[in-house]
This record gives C-alpha cells, structure tokens and sequence, in this order.
C-alpha cells in the first residue's frame, strides 16, 4: 500500500505543475470528478458545499459547478478571504456565480445561524474546507463550522481529508470532520492509513499525477 506524507504530497503537486507542467485546473477537475464518482446521485439530490480559499476549496467548488451542470441543489458556503483565494478556486467561483444564486460567506454569528438552519435543508454535506494545506491548529469559525458539521446527522463527504485532521496522523490540530466519506487525491495520505476510523471510510482516486511525478519523491 503506497502511503504518503503531507510534504511529500506537496512536492508531487508542485512538481507535477511546475515541472511537468500540467495544469493545475485540470488536477482540481479530476479531483472534483473523482468525488462525483463516489456519489449515488439517485439518492443524493441536495448539497451543501462547504469551502474555503486554497484548492481543497476549489475542487469544491468545481465539484460544485458539476453538480450543478446536472441540475443538483447545491448551497455554496466560503469561509475566509476570496481575495486571498487561489486561482483555482476564483476560476470555479467566477463559474458557479452564474450557475446559482445560492453562495454565501459565513463569517460572522448571523451568518453561523443562517449556517445552522439552511443546513437542515440538505441531505448531503461536502467537506472542502482542508486538504493537505492545514498546517496548524484549527480556531474560530473553522472550528465553529467543523463542530456544526458535527452536529449535523447529515451524510458527509470529505475531499481528500477530513478537515482538520492532519494528513501526517502526527498533530492534534483540534477539531476535525467526522467523515462518512473521504475522498482521497491519487495516493493515500499515512494519516488516514494509520487511523482506525477513518482508514475504512477511504477511497483513493487517481486524478492524474504521473508516475514520474511520484517515483521522484517516493521510492516504490
Ligand atoms: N494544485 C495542487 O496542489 C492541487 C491540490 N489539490 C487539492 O488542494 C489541497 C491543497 O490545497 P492548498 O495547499 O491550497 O491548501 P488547503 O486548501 O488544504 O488549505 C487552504 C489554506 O488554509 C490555510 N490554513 C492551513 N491551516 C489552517 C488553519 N488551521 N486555520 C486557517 N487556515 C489554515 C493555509 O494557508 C492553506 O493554504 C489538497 O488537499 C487537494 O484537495 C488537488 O486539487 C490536486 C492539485
Ligand atoms: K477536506
């Protein structure tokens, strides 16, 4: 079973795009595909996205702009700065805003309550709030909104980890997502592997980073 690390994850990324130079967007929409492989959407008819600015976001919102190209009920939550957001995650957002009226920021009380009662309308939450980029221990209206996630009975799917929790399985960054499902991008992070819980609830999923990109850094 090949196994990675968050680091080491980070370097196949960047040298798959920087080096090999395949484009980023691509690799979110594979990720964004590979999440809607794993969704029965005869049953799965209502969703609420949530996500914030980096490009676990933005395969969110390009799992977003997918559902949404099948007519799928989709309310879109940001949490964070959009102008600090990545290029990837503006693409998708710039094409969501003409898809659906129903995106919101969440960043203070109200909104929090607002949160807490539109999600009640849902029958399926995605996680796209951390991926490999959480590197430090989660606060505020992170950890508010991944707390209400909790408290939700509402099946959830988490894109390649589930937010908070640490891909390495070495840091207690606090609260995290109580997944039902994760979908992990292209190799399994030893995070999820070495965890009881959430190892069973995993599924990997090729999104296109070459072997050449991987051998590089992992000797398989
Ligand atoms: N271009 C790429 O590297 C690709 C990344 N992909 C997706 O993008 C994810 C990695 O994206 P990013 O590196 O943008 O990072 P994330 O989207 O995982 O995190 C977003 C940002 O949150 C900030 N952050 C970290 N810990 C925090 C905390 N405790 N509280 C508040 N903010 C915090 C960091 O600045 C980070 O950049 C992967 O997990 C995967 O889902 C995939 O689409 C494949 C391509
Ligand atoms: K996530």
């Amino acid at each position: 079973m090949l196994l990675v690390d968050r680091e080491t994850m980070q370097n196949i990324d960047s040298y798959a795009i920087n080096e090999i130079k395949i484009p980023s967007l691509c690799l979110v929409e594979r990720a964004a595909l590979s999440v809607m492989e794993n969704i029965n959407l005869d049953i799965r008819h209502s969703f609420a996205l949530i996500v914030s600015c980096g490009n676990n976001g933005a395969d969110g919102l390009a799992l977003a702009r997918n559902l949404l190209a099948l007519s799928k009920d989709c309310d879109i939550y940001i949490i964070g700065n959009k102008n600090k957001a990545s290029k990837d995650f503006i693409i998708n957002y710039n094409a969501c805003k003409n898809l659906t009226k129903n995106i919101y920021s969440i960043e203070t009380i109200e909104d929090m309550n607002f949160l807490r009662k539109n999600l009640d309308r849902v029958n399926t939450i995605v996680d796209g709030i951390f991926g490999t980029g959480l590197n430090r221990p989660v606060s505020g209206i992170y950890a508010n909104i991944i707390d209400l996630i909790n408290e939700k009975n509402i099946y959830t799917i988490s894109i390649d980890l589930p937010s908070g929790f640490d891909a390495n399985g070495e840091n207690n960054y606090g609260t995290y997502v109580d997944s039902d499902l994760i979908v992990c991008m292209q190799i399994l992070k030893k995070g999820l592997y070495e965890d009881n819980y959430f190892k069973d609830k995993t599924v990997v999923c090729d999104i296109g980073l070459p072997q050449i990109a991987i051998e590089k850094f992992i000797n398989i």
